[in-house]
This record gives C-alpha cells, structure tokens and sequence, in this order.
C-alpha cells in the first residue's frame, strides 16, 4: 500500500527568503507526504553537507529517486533512509545533499502515516506516545550569527519548566517575549527581530541577562508556574582556534575562564539549560563543565555532537555533556535523528529536538519529538515558521492532528 510511486522535488522559500528543498512522496495507494528542509546559519563543522537547493534537487532526482520510486514502501521509514544513504553513497550526504536526503525522509514519512490514517508522531512513536509532551524552550534575545549588533551569545531562551500543559508553556514563552519587548521599550532600546523571532537589541550580554530574567520573573508570577531561562552560547562561533580564546565584544576568555563564566551564569541566573558553552573540539571542557554544573542544569551539545551518533559515543565516553541537541538536517534522515535520541536516551541524556535558524512552516520536528519522548523542543517563541511547529504541538495534545 504505501510503495512509492513518485517523488516530486521543488525549490521553495524558507523563513531567511532562501531557496530550500520541498518533498512530495506519493503511495500507490494515494497516500501524500510533504516536508521542506531548515537551513543552520551557525552550523557545525561536521554536520552533513547541505547543496545549493538546485543542485541537491539535481543530484537527488538522479541517484535517489530512481531508488526509491517503484522500489521502497514509504511506510518503512528504515528502508527509506538506506536508500538516500544508498543513493549518496558518502558519509555526508555531500552527493544529494542533506536538504534533498532530509526532506524526502520526512515526507516519506508523513506519507506512510497518511496511508495508515495516523497522525505522524503515532506513525513514529507507535500508539503508546502522544501523553508526554516536550517542554518548549523559546529564543526570545538573540544575536550571534542570527543578528548583526546584537548580543555576542547567541540565544536566551525562556523555558517554562513548571507548566502543566505543552499549550500553558507555549503562551508563557510568548508572554516572555512580549515581556522582553516592554522592558526594552522602557530602557529606551529600539531593535528587531533576529532569524528565528527573537528580539535582536543592541545591547551587551550583561544587559540582556538582567532583562531576560525580569521578564522571566514577571511571567512566571503572572501564570504561578515555574518559568526559567537558558542559552545557546554558540561557543564554536566565540571561539578563535589560532588563540585559543573565547572573543565576546568587551573582552577574551581562555578556556578556562569560559568554564568559570558559565558556572557563574548557571549559579546566578539558576540557568535550566546551558547548549554549546564550549567549541565544538573540546570535549575536555565540555566535560570539565559538565563536572562541575551538570547536577544543576543541562549542558547540551549542539555544534558538539551534530546529531551524530559517533561523536555522541565520544561525548558519552567522556562525560562531555548530559544532552544531545536532535536536528534531523544535521544528519539527513529521520532514522539517524531517532537513533541519536535512543542512543541519548540509554545514556541518560536527554533529547532537545531543534528547529534550525532557516525553517519553513514543516512541523514535522513537534511530531518526532513527541513520538520519541523528548524531554525539550527548541523551536522559538513567535514567527509563522516558529509557531508552525508550536501549534502542532497544541494540536497533538488536543488530539486534532
Ligand atoms: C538553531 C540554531 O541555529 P542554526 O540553525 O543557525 O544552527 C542553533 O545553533 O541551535
Ligand atoms: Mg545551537
């Protein structure tokens, strides 16, 4: 019922006004699934290869398609993904491209819950998930490589720990946001918006701390749950490997300082989530931090572990981290995203499953991180690409996917 009859490949805008791949896979039985591609702009050094759009669209209609057509059942999402990795034929997906290989993986997917009349986290997670759902952690300042004169860390990210429902976190994310635009309006700061929603102000980190954790305490008292704070410190996009220093805007940290710096963060703001403090190199700093703070927060490896289960091993190994960031582009396909979570998940790591800077209105991310329990989603505050995926978790929860 669900063999594949055709996939259809097109260029489509995404969220930064970027070409990016879009996916249709038709069933023999008319089942229809499609998923577009994100796009990383701070993106790690071992990710899987993303092409130009055109020319993964090339590439894939020639090496994957005819692999795939007449060849594989949508509905067995593991023979999909042997095929692209079959298809490409590197360890990379440099051939079709990780943004062809990713979004026929999710949409092959999404054909095989459409031929069996399920939602797609059920398809994924089998009947026994849809009661657990992720905690959303919200960008709501943000700079680094998503906004020009912004702050030098790259997200501050509310995330409402205590909420009782995923749809009570989702507007206290929103309301944090909103908080953050009037405190700003109260200093006087004018600003926009960086790449995934957050407000983008011109202002030191110092600055943004003392005005996220305001806003964090004034929603908190507004809804009577615990609302806390984290970051992505994008510490590989910080860090300058020929002096071996961390370059914020005021000043340079060696390797141990950044280490003391973001032990004294997660002290004084009682930080829940700490993602890429570290270059994506030093698993020993990784693990010295992790030492020292990881019984308080999260210590999550983004550019760290890249959705890869060889370099997680190594981070397991080495007591690097306590969680693994889960982007399915980072990697190319759903399978290697769930292995990662299931690796993490054996370990005792948890899974943040992650949006990318580049997004599209695809929701699939909300229906894996459903379907494999994932502890977190980080997926933005506000913005149509951000709420896509936001909304299809209220949706899952109300049952009307
Ligand atoms: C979402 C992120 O940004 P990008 O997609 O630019 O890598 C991130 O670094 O976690
Ligand atoms: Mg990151």
């Amino acid at each position: 019922m669900t063999l594949i009859t055709d996939v259809r490949l097109r260029r489509v805008l995404d969220s930064r006004g970027n070409p990016t791949v879009e996916a249709d896979v038709l069933t023999e039985s008319g089942g229809f699934g499609r998923a577009a591609a994100p796009s990383g702009a701070s993106t790690g050094e071992y990710e899987a290869v993303e092409r130009p759009a055109g020319e993964a669209i090339a590439a894939a209609r020639e090496h994957a398609v005819p692999r795939l057509v007449g060849e594989v059942y949508a509905g067995n999402q593991r023979d999909v993904d042997a095929a692209l990795r079959a298809a490409d034929g590197t360890d990379d997906f440099s051939e079709i491209g990780a943004n062809s290989a990713v979004a026929i993986s999710m949409a092959a997917a999404k054909a095989g819950a459409d031929v069996l009349g399920a939602p797609l986290f059920q398809h994924l997670g089998g009947t026994f998930r849809g009661d657990n759902f992720p905690i959303p952690l919200g960008n709501v300042v943000g700079g680094g490589e998503h906004a020009a004169d912004a702050t030098d860390i790259q997200e501050f990210l509310a995330a409402p720990v205590g909420a009782p429902s995923v749809a009570d976190a989702v507007f206290a994310n929103a309301a944090v946001h909103g908080t953050v635009a009037d405190l700003l309006e109260e200093r006087d700061i004018a600003c926009g918006k960086g790449d995934e929603g957050a407000w983008a102000p011109s202002i030191d980190d110092g600055e943004a701390f003392e005005i996220v954790a305001e806003a964090v305490s004034r929603v908190q008292d507004e809804v009577g749950f615990n609302v806390g704070f984290g970051l992505d410190v994008a510490g590989a996009e910080l860090y300058d490997a020929d002096s071996g220093t961390y370059e914020y805007s005021d000043r340079s940290r060696d390797t141990e300082e950044q280490i003391a710096y973001i032990a004294d963060l997660v002290e004084e703001y009682d930080l829940v989530y700490v993602e890429d403090p570290l270059d994506e190199d030093d698993y020993d700093a990784f693990a010295d931090l992790t030492d020292e703070v990881g019984d308080q927060t999260l210590i999550c490896g983004d550019d760290l572990f890249v959705t890869n289960t060889d370099r997680l091993v190594e981070g397991i190994d080495r007591g690097a981290a306590n969680s693994i960031l889960i982007k399915p582009n980072q990697i190319g396909t759903l399978s290697d995203a769930v292995d990662a979570i299931e690796l993490a998940r054996r370990n005792g790591y948890d899974s943040v499953v992650s949006h990318r800077s580049g997004e599209t209105e695809d929701a699939t991310i909300a229906h894996l991180a459903v379907a494999t329990d994932a502890p977190y989603i980080k997926t933005g505050a506000v913005g149509g690409e951000r709420t896509a995926k936001l909304n299809e978790l209220i949706r899952i929860a109300d049952d009307a996917t």
